[in-house]
């Protein structure tokens, strides 16, 4: 897409831009719904571990493979062949748009905050439709991420995070805080700990999904060196604030009451400390964060199916380009994607959280297999730079791709089922990529890989239909 090449800063701000941008608004009561104090501690010391350990295999791969600048589908794709790095692409690129829906539909919860119609859920989806197409609309005409719009989208959503902060800290109160440290009302207990540990693990990495930003972006980088230094300033920034943003507002009111908030809770919250102002201000924040974010993901999940078409890896279609150079075909798809879904909304009711909660452990795939094709690189005796850098790699590839193992397992089955469902399809696609350049699609291994994933989707469709599990 865009020539102009962005330097170190411009890629932090790209890292935490894309990192931070609904998540943090709900996140004091989505990691408390199932979980005490004591356990959103741990989960964060995991999410941290696990989420440096991911950065820094982004930052290592970016370093040890230049040439592969088609980001993190492209290292599925030479470490487990042309199926997987499909697979890897389609699934990032599900995340996306999925997150999108997840996105828009939060958004009009809070333009609802100011104008009481759209809590009317068909015209919150009318109105949803009307920001998607006009964003569609400023894309097409050839729209970039503008350095201006990051920044004040950056401080439009900072300000209002770090007030909350401030008054949640001077609002605290450390009795509220320890009761129920263990939330099992009483001591420690191994089995429930461990089960509040896993239920805060989609919505921690969920308001870590961009991580991977500047490496999916990595061609755009002035100098590729910057692109792993970017990820890794930006991470540790963002964990910071999370990890104090959810801890303090244990201490404002009780976890009964901080669940049962309206989205965007941090609003509420600030209400309870400072009033009405404060759940204006941070409804601000959000829609202003969203209006970037939305735009930034849109762009984002329109590049993935296009560069992996150019790639011969999605059909040719996808590769289209209209005069002012934007991805036309695969845009066109990717929003008519996301209208279907804000319908399905309509019919299934889902919410915000159920929405973000695919989108998440769609991202598992591609991250699972960047990290073991690290894994595999430390391993397979490539010789690259000093042994000590090998051992480093072999260590952080270890603990990112355990990290994405334990995911996998947080996610819950109905979940990953769910995901099967979105990612069996996805092999028509691939077919279709295959037939167009003369190539054989599938390989015997590809197929068990395929054939377990229609099992799993049938599973789930058999599944959904029953009532057992319930559709978004
Ligand atoms: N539209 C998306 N796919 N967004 C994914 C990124 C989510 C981001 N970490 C957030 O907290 O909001």
């Amino acid at each position: 897409m865009s020539k102009k090449k962005l330097g170190l800063l411009s890629l932090v701000a790209l890292v935490i831009g894309s990192m931070i941008g609904a998540g943090v608004f709900s996140l004091p009561s989505d990691i408390a719904r199932n979980a005490g104090p004591g356990a959103i501690l741990i989960g964060w010391l995991i999410t941290g571990i696990g989420m440096i350990a991911l950065a820094l295999t982004y930052h290592s791969l970016s370093n040890r493979k230049p040439e592969l600048d088609g980001g993190i589908y492209s290292y599925a794709k030479a470490g487990f062949g042309d199926f997987i790095g499909f697979n890897s692409a389609w699934g990032y690129w599900i995340s996306s748009w999925l997150g999108n829906v997840a996105y828009l539909v939060l958004l009009f919860e809070a333009v609802a905050y100011f104008f009481p119609v759209f809590e009317n859920r068909a015209i919150a989806v009318a109105g949803a439709s009307v920001v998607l197409w006009s964003i569609h609309l400023l894309v097409l005409s050839g729209i970039r991420e503008a350095a201006i719009v990051n920044l004040i989208t950056t401080v439009g959503k900072l300000v209002p995070i770090i007030f909350f902060t401030a008054m949640a800290f001077i609002g605290f109160n450390s009795d509220l805080f320890k009761a129920d440290f263990w939330g099992t009302g009483g001591p420690f207990q191994f089995g429930s700990v461990l089960e509040q540990v896993r239920s805060t693990m989609m919505v921690t990495l969920w308001v870590f999904i961009g991580v991977e930003g500047a490496v999916v972006l990595s061609g755009r980088a002035a100098k590729k060196t910057d692109v792993g230094k970017a990820t890794v300033i930006g991470l540790l920034c963002t964990l910071g604030l999370y990890i104090l943003i959810s801890l303090v507002s244990l201490g404002v009111m009780p976890r009964e009451e901080l669940i049962q908030l309206k989205n965007p809770t941090t609003a509420y919250i600030l209400e309870r400390l400072v009033g009405a102002g404060g759940a204006a201000l941070i409804n601000m924040g959000l829609i202003i964060s969203l209006s970037g974010a939305t735009l930034g993901w849109t762009l984002l999940a329109a590049e993935i199916p296009y560069v992996a078409a150019e790639d011969e890896v999605f059909p040719y279609f996808f590769s289209w380009e209209n005069s002012n150079g934007s991805p036309v075909s695969s845009l066109w798809i990717t929003n008519g994607l996301i209208q279907i879904f804000l319908l399905i909304t309509l019919v299934s009711e889902s919410t915000y959280q159920a929405l973000y909660t695919i989108a998440t452990a769609a991202i598992l795939v591609p991250y699972l297999f960047s990290a073991l094709y690290l894994l595999k690189l430390a391993t397979s005796g490539e010789t690259y730079g000093r042994r000590e850098s090998t051992a480093f790699d072999f260590i952080i590839s270890l603990v990112a791709s355990l990290y994405s193992l334990w995911l996998l397992y947080a996610a819950g089955l109905q979940y990953l089922l769910m995901c099967a469902i979105l990612y069996a399809p996805g092999a028509i696609f691939y077919w279709q990529a295959k037939r167009e350049v003369g190539e054989k699609p599938f390989r015997p291994t590809e197929i068990t890989f395929f054939l377990f994933l229609c099992t799993a989707a049938i599973i789930a469709i058999y599944l959904m239909a029953k009532g057992i599990i319930k559709p978004l």
